[in-house]
């Protein structure tokens, strides 16, 4: 008879537990001591019953806190002291920069001070991790915690965040395009059940040379929709057209929508932009870096296709150093600029001015 703990989930299938449950409003325990929910799908119920069992804290990243005026202690995060009787329209004001030009007083917020920020940390990065807003509710669990929430240890949520994804060919079949007809597109799947991400192969790329490449972050308002807020449609394009003509390409098609932070908060930010912030701006007013994206996918792709020199597509070099850095040469970017328009001409500028990206 096969044992029951070679049944039970390991440390990573807990971690996507831990994602699900937080997405559909579950708390998770972390360290055995801390019942941890995120704010944005917090009930009043679920809320009412954190509130049972002792003072509740609030983390923020250190860009949400110092929106609000809070004080950061903790470097990357603050915890907020959460007032006795502070109900989820209070929270929620603070997880989420909607409402912030309209009702700018939030505070004043008392954020602690010493003991130990990892429980916070590990939260945060858990709720980023789900695609939702990083902002958490904390409270110690005064004896045992209920046996059916999903419990992780916080050093290991990090450590298991923080690893090299591993991912696995699924399927692969001929997709003739119109922009090129000698196309194959290859699903890959992610070990740690993240998103799975796609390679577009067009023609029979040679090994043997640099193979001309394209990392493309999934863009569904640019790729699908033709937005002018950005240049992502006419790149995607443009790629393909570019790997016909020359024969031969790699269209690696990542599924980090928004820069990583998922399409519900790139929609957030979109908000934020028509109230006048910049796209880099509007990413930190929710709590996010300005790029959420783990590059080392892209490399990892690569190396499974047997692809190790390449000439990159992009204007963005930081994607030419976080390749080189794993383990693929980059012997030519090749520039990519297309779909400049009137409306999308001040979040270019912005890119190049902010981000590094080359005009
Ligand atoms: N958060 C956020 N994401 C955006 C915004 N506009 C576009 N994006 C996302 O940015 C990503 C586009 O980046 P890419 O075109 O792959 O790469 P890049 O860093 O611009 O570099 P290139 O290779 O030069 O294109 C996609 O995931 C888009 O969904 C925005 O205003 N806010
Ligand atoms: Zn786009």
């Amino acid at each position: 008879m096969m044992t029951p703990s070679l049944l039970g989930p390991t440390a990573l299938e807990r971690l996507n537990r831990a994602r699900a449950d937080l997405r559909i409003g579950l708390p998770v325990v972390l360290s055995h001591h801390a019942i941890v929910a995120a704010v944005e799908t917090l009930t009043p119920e679920r809320l009412a019953a954190m509130a049972s069992l002792g003072p509740l804290t609030l983390g923020l990243t250190s860009w949400r806190a110092e929106t609000l005026k809070a004080r950061v202690y903790d470097g990357d995060l603050a915890r907020i002291e959460v007032p006795a009787g502070a109900d989820l329209g209070w929270l929620k004001a603070l997880a989420d920069p909607a409402d912030d030009l309209m009702t700018p007083m939030k505070g004043p917020l008392s954020s602690q001070r010493g003991g130990d920020a990892a429980i916070a940390r590990s939260a945060i990065a858990l709720t980023k991790s789900a695609q939702l807003l990083p902002a958490v509710l904390i409270v110690e669990a005064p004896g045992d915690v209920p046996d059916s929430l999903t419990c992780l240890d916080a050093a290991e949520v990090e450590r298991l965040l923080a690893m090299e994804t591993v991912l696995d060919p699924v399927s692969a079949a001929r997709v003739p395009m119109s922009l090129a007809h000698n196309g194959r597109l290859h699903v890959f799947r992610p070990e740690d059940g993240g998103e799975e991400h796609y390679a577009v192969e067009v023609g029979s790329p040679d090994r043997g040379e640099p193979v001309l490449t394209r990392l493309h972050s999934a863009c569904f308002t640019g790729d699908v929709l033709g937005s002018l807020k950005c240049d992502c449609g006419p790149q995607l394009h443009a790629a393909l057209e570019h790997m016909n003509s020359a024969g031969a390409g790699v269209l690696l098609y990542l599924n980090q929508e928004g820069r990583g932070i998922g399409l519900a908060n790139k929609m957030r930010a979109y908000s934020l932009q028509d109230q006048g912030f910049d796209t880099v701006e509007a990413n930190h007013r929710l709590g996010f870096e300005d790029d959420e994206r783990d590059f080392r996918i892209g490399a990892a792709l690569l190396r499974r296709m047997g692809i190790s020199r390449v000439r990159l597509l992009t204007n963005n070099p930081k994607k030419v150093k976080m390749l080189e850095s794993h383990g693929i040469e980059v012997v030519e970017r090749v520039p990519l600029k297309v779909g400049k328009n009137p409306l999308n001409a001040a979040y270019l500028a912005t890119k190049a001015a902010k981000s590094g990206h080359l005009l």
